[in-house]
Order: structure tokens, then C-alpha cells, then sequence
């Protein structure tokens, strides 16, 4: 099965360098270069015996390319959308995310929340309750991630296949798929991991 997801945030967050440590398993540092417009990468997961290819797209998460992007939410079945643990705004923003794929997105599509760049614990402004107290409210599930260290990058793409493979279809004797505990009893916080 095929699915598409897309990454979502404001610029600088992390959504492409986020893209590249799932797909390559490599973070580039040193000079941010903004995406133009839009791209995409693929890459095949398996979930429970079954191969489920991700065709993941990366926005521009620049204004002045919104209405390039827009025009790709609706054929999304995922979003994962990005803010930025040392960036205020990037947090203060993810509502007005939420309006906007509100309004473009399919009504059905599975959304989760990133608090991206944990591993930058001594420039942290956003709490991770905080992540996690606006998660709630949508009722999407949360995670701290580091495209960095790769630390929960790969099980926040395992989490959105395993939800869509649910999706698509299941054993009526097979036990219901939660993707927000799914996520909870499987995510690494950055408190017991150390970072360099
Ligand atoms: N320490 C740390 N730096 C990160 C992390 N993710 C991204 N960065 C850095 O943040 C900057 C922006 O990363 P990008 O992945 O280009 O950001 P983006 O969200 O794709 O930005 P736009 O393309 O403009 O929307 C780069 O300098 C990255 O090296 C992370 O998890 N930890």
C-alpha cells in the first residue's frame, strides 16, 4: 500500500533535515537552506508483515509559499506537524497550522504533533508538557523528536503506517489500533536520553 504524508511547520523547525535522518539516516548541519516550494522522498516501512510505502512530502514552511502547498493537503493521509523546542513562535503558530489544515485537509487525516530539536536541551523555551497539553487538546498524539540524534523520528513514520495500515484494513479478531498509546507506551523522552 501507498501512502502520502506530508510535513508541516514553520521554516527552520527541521522538517527537511527531519525528512533526511528517516530516509538516510544522516543529518546534514551547518547551513539551513530553506526548501522552495515542495519535494518529496519515499521510503518503504514494514508494519506487521505488510510493506507500506511512505511518499513523504516536504513543505516549504516559508509564508510566501503557502499557496504552492495548500494545493497538496488534501491528497495527504498524514501530517506530521513540526515546531521547533527552542523557537516560541514556531509553538505559538502550531494553532494557526491546525486552522489551516482544518481548512485544506481531508477531514479524516491523521495528524501528529513534533516538538522537533530536543536534543538542544539548554536552548529549550517550550516545555514538553506544554507539547503534549496542546496534543491533548486536539486530541493528536505527541512526540519530542530529534532529527538530530534520530532520537523518535523513525517512530513517528512507523506510528502514522501502522495507523494507516489499520486504516485500510484489519482482522475483525485483531485488537484495535490506538496510534496515540501506540506512541506513549513506544516514545523515548528526552529526560532518560543523554545527548551531545
Ligand atoms: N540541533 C538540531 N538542529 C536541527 C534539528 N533539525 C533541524 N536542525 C537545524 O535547523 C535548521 C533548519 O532545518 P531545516 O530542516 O532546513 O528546516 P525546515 O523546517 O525544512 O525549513 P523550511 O524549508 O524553510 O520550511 C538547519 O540549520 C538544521 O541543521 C534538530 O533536530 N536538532
Amino acid at each position: 500500500m501507498c501512502c502520502k504524508v506530508m510535513l508541516l511547520g514553520d521554516t527552520g523547525v527541521g522538517k527537511t533535515c527531519f525528512l533526511i535522518q528517516f530516509k538516510d539516516g544522516a543529518f546534514l548541519s551547518g547551513t539551513f537552506i530553506a526548501t522552495v516550494g515542495i519535494d518529496f522522498r519515499n521510503k518503504v516501512v514494514t508494519v506487521d508483515g505488510v510493506r507500506v510505502k511512505l511518499q513523504i512530502w516536504d513543505t516549504a514552511g516559508q509564508e510566501r509559499f503557502r499557496s504552492v502547498t495548500h494545493a497538496y493537503y488534501r491528497d495527504a493521509q498524514a501530517l506530521l506537524l513540526l515546531y521547533d523546542i527552542t523557537n516560541k513562535s514556531s509553538f505559538d503558530n502550531i494553532r494557526a497550522w491546525l486552522t489551516e489544515i482544518h481548512e485544506y485537509a481531508q477531514r479524516d487525516v491523521v495528524i501528529m504533533l513534533l516538538g522537533n530539536k530536543a536534543d538542544m536541551s539548554s536552548e529549550r523555551v517550550i516545555r514538553s508538557e506544554d507539547g503534549e497539553t496542546l496534543a491533548r487538546e486536539y486530541g493528536v498524539p505527541f512526540l519530542e523528536t530529534s532529527a538530530k540524534t534520530g532520537m523518535n523520528v523513525e517512530l513517528a513514520f512507523l506510528a502514522i503506517a501502522k495507523e494507516l495500515k489499520y486504516r485500510a484494513g484489519h482482522q475483525a479478531d485483531e485488537p484495535s489500533f490506538q496510534i496515540r498509546d501506540y506512541v506513549e507506551s513506544q516514545k523515548k523522552r528526552s529526560s532518560c536520553c543523554s545527548f551531545m
